[in-house]
């Protein structure tokens, strides 16, 4: 495109306003603009000092990795071509400049370079801050710039726009001295700028892939609903969904989201305080970013609910837990990095969080100072994002603690820089907690867990066992967590009838303490009466499928379940029991004796 206007033209709309004929439509609403701002002429855009500069950039960070490939390329395609790229900010800052050296060069004398603010108001007239003000592509050529300084310049800028809200992110520009002809430039901006947009649209893409993981490892039962880090929803339970007077203020919600989670974790709920009061939040931030955002209802999220427990209140729960918190207390002691093994929701990082509450108030520790808890899902780790945290001190260690959960299942590149993770924490004093459902040892043997790395992390190792192994201490739970859903959540006090305590006592928990934990919370919810029977249950737990058993269910386990579902349906009549049973009441009375189970009801 060749200027529609030439200087003499310019000069006399600066001079007298005469407008030129053959200007173009775009160019003289944007001089019109710049006039009423009343500037001088600057000879270069302002320019953002370093420590300005670098939080930009720093802020933009989404776009410039989704840029990454496509400044690489034009670095490539334009040495030697006479044309820089730049990408800007939604505020018209230029954040990278590649291409051709010279031409780079000479746009420093006009910051046209990092760091150059090259809104209309602060320069008029000019690609960059024309597109972001319009929000399409734009050419701007020599006097059409409203600065004469700048008409030593031809530039085109196109939008690069989130490709899950639509919002302007910034703009590719591609610069060129004016008195060279350089076809097809405009093109060439909208193409990568379109390169840009595919890589941001990948990126979002994969996060919700991420999301839907996190959901299915969590295995949550109560009312939820994810949303990506754009508002959009990715899931939502049919419990959820059929909540009434939720939609005005989850719209609003929704709509803000992309800001409020660019601010961080904290924003979120706090905006969210006033909506949804029972609401549980859960931030999902697998890197230093917030990805998406877990909401869910009657049951207060994992990581606030793990933060109330203290390792004296955990010891209270049965003589396993009080030997696991004596051996845990006596490891506080050393240096040593400790693996927690144990199935899933048996309280590992609980006991982690707890352990590392313990070290912070120790008195005797000054070493361990302030101290943060640093939890690393692994699973959720990509070794790019990793590399990038690690590249800005995104993980910073402060002593406290690094909780690493689940490293087996992270993939073999992440697995390798754990390593440096690990030793950069230790360098900061951090003690290194391991969390793990499955074996990691085994998992060493198998190849999928680094031998190094496994070494590294299981100095010395706590295991919590299943609640089925202890089916004594399930009663203790089931108090302990009544008890804590009342002080957290108000209401009534749930109360079980024997009858329900044996079923209870009788199920293999494969969920363990998060499943009895989303039992209460959903007995609380769902139940007219504050005394629980066995009827009361759900029929998964009152009366598990014969043909479906639990891996972990024995043979004798269905017997149990059976005796206590014909006790039940009974009514506590042992005759009747028996009878369905097909077994004599003498041996009914020795079974229940040799299962530990309380006759509901005496009837005869
Ligand atoms: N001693 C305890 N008493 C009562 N509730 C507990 C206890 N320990 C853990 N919980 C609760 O049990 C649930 C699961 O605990 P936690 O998340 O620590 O388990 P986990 O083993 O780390 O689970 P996963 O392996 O699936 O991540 C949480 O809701 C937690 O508050």
């Amino acid at each position: 495109m060749v200027a529609s206007i030439s200087k003499a033209d310019w000069e006399n709309f600066r001079a007298v306003g005469r407008v030129p004929p053959s200007i173009r439509e775009v160019v003289l609403q944007s001089w019109k603009r710049s006039s009423r701002l009343a500037m001088a002429s600057p000879k270069h855009a302002p320019l953002l000092g370093p420590d300005d500069l670098h939080a930009t950039r720093t802020h933009a960070r989404r776009l410039r990795q989704a840029a990454h490939a496509a400044l690489s390329k034009a670095d490539f395609l334009l040495r030697q071509s006479g044309n820089m790229m730049l990408l800007c900010d939604q505020d018209c800052v230029v954040l990278d400049a590649v291409g051709d050296s010279d031409t780079i060069s000479r746009g420093r004398e006009n910051h046209l370079h990092l760091g150059g603010k090259w809104s209309e108001s602060a320069i008029g007239t000019n690609a960059i801050g024309t597109a972001i003000h319009l929000g399409r592509s734009v050419q701007v050529d020599g006097p059409e710039h409203f600065c004469e300084e700048i008409q030593r310049w031809n530039c085109a800028a196109s939008p690069v726009k989130d490709p899950g809200t639509g919002q302007l992110l910034g703009v590719v520009n591609i610069s060129w001295s004016a008195g060279q002809k350089q076809p097809g430039s405009t093109a060439l901006s909208s193409a990568f700028a379109l390169q840009v947009e595919s890589e941001l649209a990948h990126r979002l893409a994969q996060d919700r892939q991420l999301l839907l993981q996190y959901l299915h490892q969590r295995r949550m039962s109560e009312p939820v609903l994810l949303l990506d880090r754009t508002g959009a929803e990715i899931f939502s339970s049919e419990s959820f969904a059929g909540l009434p007077d939720l939609s005005q203020a989850l719209a609003e919600l929704r709509h803000r989201l992309p800001q409020l989670i660019e601010r961080g974790a904290d924003h979120v709920a706090e905006a969210l305080a006033g909506h949804l009061p029972d609401a549980a939040l859960d931030v999902i931030e697998p890197r230093a970013d917030a990805i998406g955002l877990v909401i869910s209802l009657k049951s207060p999220s994992r990581r606030r609910r793990a933060e109330t427990l203290d390792l004296a209140q955990l010891s209270r729960t049965g003589a396993t837990m009080a030997e696991l918190v004596a051996q845990a207390q006596r490891l506080l002691e050393t240096s040593l990095p400790i693996l927690i093994e144990g199935e899933t929701g048996t309280g590992k990082a609980t006991l982690a969080r707890a352990m590392h509450e313990a070290t912070r108030t120790m008195r005797d520790a000054p070493s361990h100072g302030p101290s943060r808890f640093t939890m690393l899902e692994c699973a959720l780790l990509s070794d790019e994002g990793l590399r990038e945290d690690m590249a800005r001190d995104g993980l910073a260690f402060d002593g406290g603690t690094l909780c690493l959960d689940s490293p087996g299942r992270a993939s073999p590149a992440v697995q390798k820089l754990l390593l440096s993770v690990i030793e950069t924490a230790e360098r900061a004093g951090c003690r290194v907690i391991t969390l793990a459902s499955r074996s990691l040892f085994q998992m060493m043997q198998d190849g999928s867990l680094h031998r190094e790395l496994y070494y590294r992390i299981a100095g010395a190792r706590l295991t919590i066992p299943p609640l089925r192994e202890r089916p004594d201490e399930i009663p203790l739970y089931l108090h302990a967590i009544l008890a804590r859903h009342r002080r957290e959540n108000g209401g009534r006090e749930l109360r079980l009838t024997a009858a329900a305590m044996a079923v209870l006592r009788a199920h293999s928990w494969p969920g363990n303490l998060r499943e009895m934990q989303n039992l209460v919370s959903a007995l609380s919810a769902l139940s007219r009466s504050a005394l629980i029977d066995a009827r009361d249950l759900p029929p998964e737990i009152a009366r598990p499928e014969g043909g479906a058993p639990g891996r972990e269910d024995s043979l004798l386990d269905v017997e149990k379940t059976e005796i206590i579902a014909a006790l039940d349906a009974t009514a506590g009549n042992m005759t009747e029991a028996a009878r369905r049973l097909g077994i004599a009441r003498s041996t009914l009375y020795l079974k229940l004796e040799a299962y530990g189970i309380t006759r509901p009801r005496s009837k005869p």
